[in-house]
């Protein structure tokens, strides 16, 4: 991979970023690009860029190699530079370009909402696979998938990454093959500019609700939606749900750059939204799966052929929404009716409704709602589906961010749960008591008891032990996070599943 610095500031120039530059080689090339001083930089150009840089780490990439480097404003008039005008646009393009432009040989299909992105996109990856084995990237929140082999898969760091990771994460996937990429994509990837540039074969909107909304992440509920719905704007073909909130604003931006007959409509009720392609239906549900209807309404809706009943290997009437943005955007790709039926039953998520059956203890549920919105959809299900069982939640909420999701917590146990074991999710720099205290100070004990144990691990262990046949047990908001975030650092944890697990070995020797 290379970059000739004179293309640079040509491309640079046609997005009207570029300031100034001072280039004591005209005819410079890199072939290395990084924003961190800390990997090599031979003969690389290097980023000035983040809230948190300092001029020593210019100076360090400079000692390792770098040729030039990109800011806002210049530290060094001896050096090669580049000023530009918004560092992350200019990350964003120069990132693109360094890595051959990779995004022209993906069909990218890209979704966002408060909730479900990663859950949809396991399905539309799942299902696609069934129709171009081994040739599906994805690009979530748990993993990232860049190639057929063991070594291509490994964790994500963001939800969305930086868009020099995200460029050359897109070269790897195309250079192993990949035809598609399935990827979700978060309100900061907007903030920060992360996506700037990329246009998008498909575009789905799922929901929005009060979310990410604090001092490093956005300073409103108008920013949030603001930076959400760009993904609409920048999407050839819109599916968006019609129930959502603030639909009328989601539909006026992908109306503004893509006609009618590109943009997919879905919800549950036709009596209440007229205008939809799609209706979905629930038919049946049991403990670990969901049938579900799937009508075609309007006729360009009736041309992707995918109305039939489905069957959903995990539960939840928010995870049947999911899977309806799923199959439209997998019929939008011309996957077979049968291959969507397969490949759905199939589809795994990791801590997303992941359940497990227990001889005398009741059933558990690993589920990853960690704000009011999923937990309340989450309990509320189970409430209607189970209306005999207690309701038993675990729950945590992190420290040093979501300071909201505390009291959504508090509320929603007392709308919805029996009782309650408050203990330790990722408590950062916070004092793990302190936020179980928080929570348990706004939950109404009339209507659900609580205890509070800090060890996790201990607590689950002791929601299980005192949980009956006909009980359900929910262990939420982690998902299938291995580490818990403890000052500063990643304390390996074994997930909520396999701790529950050993705890059922133990105790009834499964
Ligand atoms: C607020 C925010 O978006 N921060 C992201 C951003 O940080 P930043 O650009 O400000 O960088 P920084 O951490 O201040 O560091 C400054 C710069 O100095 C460099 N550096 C640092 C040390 C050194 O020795 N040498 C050096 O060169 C760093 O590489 C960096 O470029 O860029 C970093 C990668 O370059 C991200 O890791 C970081 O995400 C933080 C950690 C984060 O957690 N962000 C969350 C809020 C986020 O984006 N979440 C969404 C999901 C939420 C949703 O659903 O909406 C996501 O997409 O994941
Ligand atoms: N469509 C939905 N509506 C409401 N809640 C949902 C929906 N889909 C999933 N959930 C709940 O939200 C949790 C997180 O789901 P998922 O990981 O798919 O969402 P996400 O958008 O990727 O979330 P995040 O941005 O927090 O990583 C699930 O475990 C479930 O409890």
């Amino acid at each position: 991979m290379s970059l000739k610095i004179s293309a640079a500031i040509e491309i640079l120039k046609q997005h009207d970023l570029l300031v100034s530059n001072h280039l004591n080689e005209p005819d410079l090339v890199v072939t290395n690009i990084s924003y961190n001083s800390r990997e090599d930089q031979s003969n690389g150009i290097f980023f000035c860029k983040g809230n948190n840089f300092k001029a020593e780490y210019l100076q360090q990439a400079v000692n390792s190699g770098a040729e030039i480097y990109v800011a806002e404003k210049e530290f060094d008039r001896d050096s090669n530079n580049i000023i530009v005008n918004n560092i992350q646009k200019a990350l964003a393009i120069l990132s693109a370009a360094f890595f051959g432009n990779p995004e022209n040989d993906l069909f990218i299909i890209a979704f966002t909402g408060t909730k479900g992105k990663t859950t949809t996109s396991y399905f539309i990856h799942d299902i696609l696979q069934k129709m171009y084995p081994k040739k599906v990237a994805l690009f979530s929140t748990i993993d990232r998938i860049v190639g057929p082999n063991p070594e291509d898969e490994f964790k994500s760091d963001l939800t969305t990454p930086e868009s020099l990771d995200l460029f050359r994460d897109m070269r790897r996937a195309v250079d192993n093959g990949m035809t598609h990429l399935v990827m979700e994509v978060s309100s900061q990837a907007y903030k920060k500019d992360r996506v700037y540039g990329l246009n998008f074969d498909i575009g789905g909107f799922l929901n929005i609700t009060p979310d990410h909304i604090g001092a490093n992440e956005h300073p409103t509920y108008a920013d949030y939606l603001f930076c959400k719905k760009q993904l609409m704007i920048n999407s050839k073909v819109n599916i968006i749900n019609r129930g959502t909130n603030d639909f009328d604003t989601v539909y006026e931006a992908a109306k503004q750059t893509s006609d009618d007959k590109d943009i997919y409509l879905f919800a549950r009720d036709i009596e209440k939204f007229d205008d939809i392609d799609f209706e979905l239906s629930s038919k049946e549900t049991t403990l670990s799966d969901s049938i579900f209807n799937l009508k075609a309404v309007s006729d360009k809706a009736k041309n992707l052929h995918v109305d039939q009943d489905y069957k959903l290997g995990i539960v939840g009437d928010f995870n049947e929404i999911n899977a309806t943005a799923a199959i439209i955007a997998s019929g939008l790709v011309n996957v077979p009716d049968k291959d969507i039926y397969d490949g759905l039953k199939m589809a795994h998520v990791p801590g997303r409704m992941e359940h497990i059956n227990t001889k005398s203890h009741g059933t558990i549920f690993v589920d990853y709602a960690h704000n009011y919105a999923s937990m309340k959809a989450l309990l509320s299900f189970l409430r209607n589906e189970y209306p005999k069982s207690q309701i038993k939640v675990v729950v945590g909420s992190p420290g040093d961010k979501g300071i909201s999701r505390r009291a959504g917590f508090s509320k929603v146990l007392t709308e919805l749960a029996d009782s309650a074991i408050l203990t330790t999710d990722d408590p950062g720099f916070e004092d793990p008591a302190d936020i179980c205290k928080e929570i348990d100070g706004k939950i109404d004990h009339s209507k659900v008891s609580t205890k509070i144990i800090l060890d996790r691990a201990e607590a689950i262990k002791e929601m299980i032990d005192t949980s009956s046949d006909d009980d359900i047990v929910v262990l939420a908001a982690k998902g299938d996070d291995a580490y818990q975030k403890t000052r500063g650092k990643d304390v390996p944890y074994p997930t909520d599943t396999v701790v529950a697990k050993n705890i059922l070995k133990d105790i009834e020797g499964e």
